[in-house]
């Protein structure tokens, strides 16, 4: 797991650390980490340079030093990188500048420009073969004013690596909200503990790789505000077939899903269920659903049902709302399910059903609901722009009104439970915005709540391996290969027992 920390906890714990530490201990160490993956990207021809020489020799280093300490941070690692014979250069963009640190830069060699200084600025980042983004870090506040917007523009666009330092200027460091320009990097250094803006789109989609340097803030952090699920804890949180497990023992979801009319999201929903490793699935709908998922998932045991569940079976959690409408019926077949003691998860229709009946919600039984942006803010009367802008305050929010996990689906999947960090999820393709794919990440995790997982524990080993099969499909069978074709939602299906393998590696 990767744990991420807002800014006013690093600033906490950056505060007692220094009161131990020699003035100045704390940037230096940042610095050295900074400049060491510098050099290793200069090294491996990265960053642009080849041929014979350790890649520092000789190369061509731009920072970008905005007014604060991130400056401080670039211009003590271009002294370093300066000092191993690389052509260093700083653009001073800042309404002051790091002195400590312009004086070490200039002992070891390396010059600075001002940012205003006619064309000489461009000039340096075009000739660039690695650039240090040091113009905002966890100071910065919303959009970025002149002249970092422009130099985050040309550093974006040139063929240099750029490396932002702590995190790209631009983007918020607690929310990963970008307002207007910000810069682009290939890949972030940040210091003592992860950004929760780094894991979030926009901000993740801006900082490239992320590489975190140690600088011994670990037992000065608080709890963390948001984390990074990793294949090993995914393989953790998912029920894993015993070689002595029985088809009941590995739980047994109940799908209440689809209606005469809506047919696919039954099909698909049992499908996620079904490929999730659940020993049987059990599926309730009206009749026209009910002979489709027979036709498709043989092995799914169904029952037609009209305003009971009472003949349906015992099952271990429940799935309710893909494509079962939002009328009367659905709303008792939904209440009845609402009132068991199992874990229950609600999707689509069942969400929009819940926007009228937020009283079915008072259970003490766990409760996972997996809405898009739209069903988030209709849940919490509030309009879908509000929510895509500030994800995880929203979800936050829901967790904590609703009475349940929360899995808000999006370009980034957040996940939230009260009193808990909340878990980003790191797979994921925009080419999973397809219909039909949210009701096969519906079934998934369902089959991780009958399996006994706990629910957030299930959501979000669903969103990763959902994640994870979406990318598979659209890669197709050519490993490595870059290129990516639309998928459909039974291609994620058809591709989850590949997502499944890749754990156990
Ligand atoms: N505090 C510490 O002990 C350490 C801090 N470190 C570095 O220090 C950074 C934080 O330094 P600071 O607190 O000085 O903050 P920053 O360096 O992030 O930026 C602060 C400055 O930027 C200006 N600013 C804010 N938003 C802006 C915007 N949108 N456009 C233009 N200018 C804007 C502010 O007016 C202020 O002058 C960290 O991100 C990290 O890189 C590291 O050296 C490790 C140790
Ligand atoms: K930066």
């Amino acid at each position: 797991m990767r744990y991420a920390h807002e800014v006013e906890k690093v600033r906490a714990a950056e505060r007692a650390l220094m009161a131990r530490l020699p003035e100045g201990a704390l940037m230096r160490r940042a610095a050295a980490g900074l400049a060491s993956v510098c050099a290793g990207l200069l090294r491996s021809g990265r960053a642009g340079v080849t041929g014979p020489g350790d890649g520092v020799y000789g190369a061509e280093v731009v920072l970008l030093v905005g007014s604060g300490d991130n400056g401080g941070d670039a211009l003590y690692a271009g002294e370093r990188l300066a000092r191993r014979g690389a052509r260093v250069t700083a653009i001073l963009a800042g309404s002051k500048t790091h002195e400590g640190g312009l004086a070490a830069l200039r002992s070891a060699g390396g010059r600075a420009v001002e940012a205003g200084d006619g064309d000489r600025p461009v000039r340096a980042i075009e000739a660039a073969d690695l650039i240090i983004d040091g113009m905002l870090g966890i100071g910065g506040r919303g959009g970025l004013r002149e002249p970092y917007a422009t130099l985050a523009g040309h550093a974006s666009c040139a063929i240099a690596t750029l490396v932002a330092c702590d995190l790209p200027s631009g983007v918020d460091a607690d929310t990963g909200v970008v307002s207007g320009a910000a810069v682009h990097a290939d890949v972030t250094v940040t210091f003592g503990t992860y950004k929760p803006g780094l894991f979030v789109d926009p901000g993740a989609e801006h900082a490239g790789v992320v590489e975190l340097v140690d600088i011994g803030l670990g037992p000065y952090l608080s709890d963390p505000d948001a984390c990074l699920p990793q294949a090993a804890d995914v393989d953790l949180w998912t029920p894993q077939a015993q070689r002595e497990s029985n088809k009941y023992r590995r739980g047994v979801p109940g799908v209440l899903a689809g209606s005469e009319t809506f047919t696919g999201a039954a099909v698909l929903s049992v499908g996620g269920a079904v490929r999730g490793g659940a020993g049987m699935v059990r599926f309730a709908s009206a009749r026209h659903s009910v002979e489709l998922v027979r036709h498709h998932w043989p092995e799914a045991v169904t029952s037609v049902v009209e305003d009971s569940l009472s003949g349906v079976g015992r099952v271990n959690a429940w799935v309710a709302g893909p494509g079962m409408g939002t009328d009367e019926r659905a709303e008792t077949l939904l209440g009845e399910v609402l009132a068991t003691d199992l874990p229950v998860l609600v999707d689509a229709d069942g969400l929009t059903v819940l926007t009228r009946r937020r009283d079915l919600l008072g259970r003490s039984a766990p409760t996972v609901l997996t809405p898009h942006a739209g069903e988030l803010a209709r849940l919490l009367g509030t309009d879908a722009d509000q929510v895509e802008a500030r994800r995880l305050e929203h979800v936050r929010r829901a967790a904590e009104e609703l009475n349940a996990t929360v899995l808000l689906k999006g370009s980034t999947t957040v996940i939230a439970e009260a009193d808990r960090p909340v878990r980003v999820n790191p797979t994921g393709t925009p080419r999973l915005a397809t219909a039909g794919s949210g009701d096969v990440l519906s079934g998934l995790i369902g089959a991780f709540l009958a399996g006994g997982a706990a629910a957030i524990d299930a959501a979000a080993a669903g969103a990763y391996l959902h994640g994870l099969a979406g990318r598979l499909a659209a890669a197709g069978p050519e490993p490595g290969s870059d290129a990516e074709a639309p998928i459909s939602a039974q291609d994620v299906v058809d591709a989850l027992p590949a997502a499944f393998r890749t754990l156990a590696g």
